[in-house]
């Protein structure tokens, strides 16, 4: 049994939980609100973020860093990706004995293009941890809650660490696999959420499987191309944390990211719709950042570039369609041979 906080009681935080509670850890939940720990703490439940579980009265729930953070062997970051740098510093002033740090957050930072990893790294004490473990892949919430089987990747630098998470979180209804492509696992991980809200944006129009298993091709296609450029490996992208994640988002009906694309095309404002939500829709500020990397990189991804089009300046969703598919004729993978060239002649 180990001691483990997890930052963050959204709909992903819980679930984690959970999953760590149900492993036999002492579990602490931290909530940067009071009245959301006391909330939890009197029903057993968490009905802003997930209602359909209880939760266990041994799953210590607090807003006291302190107490999440005392004797603890792991620190799992859950949190939008706005609060990482806030919480990060919280966390610094608090902390004061060696931990594996893990997240769970997929985001790019818009201003800095910054991963979630490389903001942490600037944030936290570096005497606190070694290397940071990213857990990702297909997995929503709402069924990780509920025990339905499920397989993410812990992907780290230190494979010591990356099998601390691993071992931490692996049951037989949570598969973890490791991974040490931590560049292509936060990447795909964040850049899929943009497509996701396209898929949304599709089905909102009427449009059908066809549409979107387009969509979901030639948006790995574009994710791929930009990471690869980046220096990420190319495979990373055809397992979980990238084709796995791309289908569950962009399909499941739990999606945050499917269905704030899904509103807009139905005529609804982003403002409106992140409102009425009240959770976290990354794949909004991922596509400027992605939109604006990729312009700085000279790389071309389309379905990116329309989605934030329609975010930002307010193009129809309906014309973006016909804009992608009267685009010029091209080969299909070329750029695929392109990129597992590039990638495998700089291994060398
Ligand atoms: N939901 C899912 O199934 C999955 C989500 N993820 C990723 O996990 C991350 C978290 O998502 P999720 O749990 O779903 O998000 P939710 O929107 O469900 O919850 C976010 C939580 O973070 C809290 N929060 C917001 N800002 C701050 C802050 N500045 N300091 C402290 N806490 C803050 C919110 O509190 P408040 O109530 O005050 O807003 C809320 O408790 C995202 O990057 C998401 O992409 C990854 C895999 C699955
Ligand atoms: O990342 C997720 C599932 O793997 C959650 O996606 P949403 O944020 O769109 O719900």
């Amino acid at each position: 049994m180990e001691k483990v906080a997890v930052l963050g009681a959204g709909s992903w935080g819980t679930a984690l939980a959970l999953v760590l509670h149900d492993n036999g850890h002492d579990v602490r939940l931290w909530t940067h609100l009071e009245a959301h720990a006391k909330e939890i703490n009197a029903t057993h439940h968490n009905h802003a973020y997930l209602n359909n579980v209880e939760i266990p009265s041994t799953i210590t729930v607090t807003s006291n860093l302190e107490t999440a953070l005392a004797d603890t062997t792991a620190v799992v970051f859950v949190l939008p990706t706005t609060a990482i740098r806030p919480v990060c510093q919280q966390v610094k002033a608090v902390l004061d004995h060696p931990v594996t740090i893990i997240h769970g957050t997929k985001g790019i930072e818009p201003e800095t293009f910054k991963r979630v990893s490389e903001m942490m790294e600037e944030e936290l004490s570096s005497d606190c941890f070694d290397e940071i473990v990213v857990l990702s892949g297909p997995s929503h919430a709402e069924e990780v809650s509920i025990k339905q089987p499920t397989t993410v990747s812990a992907s780290s630098l230190s494979e010591k660490s990356a099998s601390h998470a691993q071992q931490l979180f692996m049951n037989e209804r949570f598969r973890v696999y490791t991974n040490k492509d931590v560049l292509g696992v936060e990447l795909g991980g964040s850049l899929k959420n943009i497509i996701a809200l396209g898929a949304g944006i599709s089905d909102g129009l009427g449009y059908g499987d066809n549409a979107k298993a387009a969509l979901v091709t030639r948006g790995l296609a574009e994710i791929a191309r930009l990471g690869t450029a980046m220096g990420a490996d190319p495979l990373t992208f055809i397992g979980l944390t990238g084709i796995g994640d791309l289908i569950v988002t962009s399909t499941s009906q739990h999606s945050r990211n499917w269905r704030a694309g899904n509103l807009l095309a139905k005529g609804g404002s982003l403002d409106s719709i992140l409102t009425e939500m009240g959770m976290v829709v990354e794949g909004v500020r991922t596509a400027k950042a992605a939109y604006h990397l990729a312009k700085e990189k000279g790389i071309d991804m389309p379905i990116t570039s329309g989605i934030y089009h329609i975010l930002f300046e307010g193009a129809d969703p309906q014309a973006m369609v016909d804009q992608l598919m009267t685009r010029q004729r091209r080969p299909e993978t070329d750029e695929v041979h392109e990129m597992l060239k590039s990638y495998y002649l700089k291994q060398k």
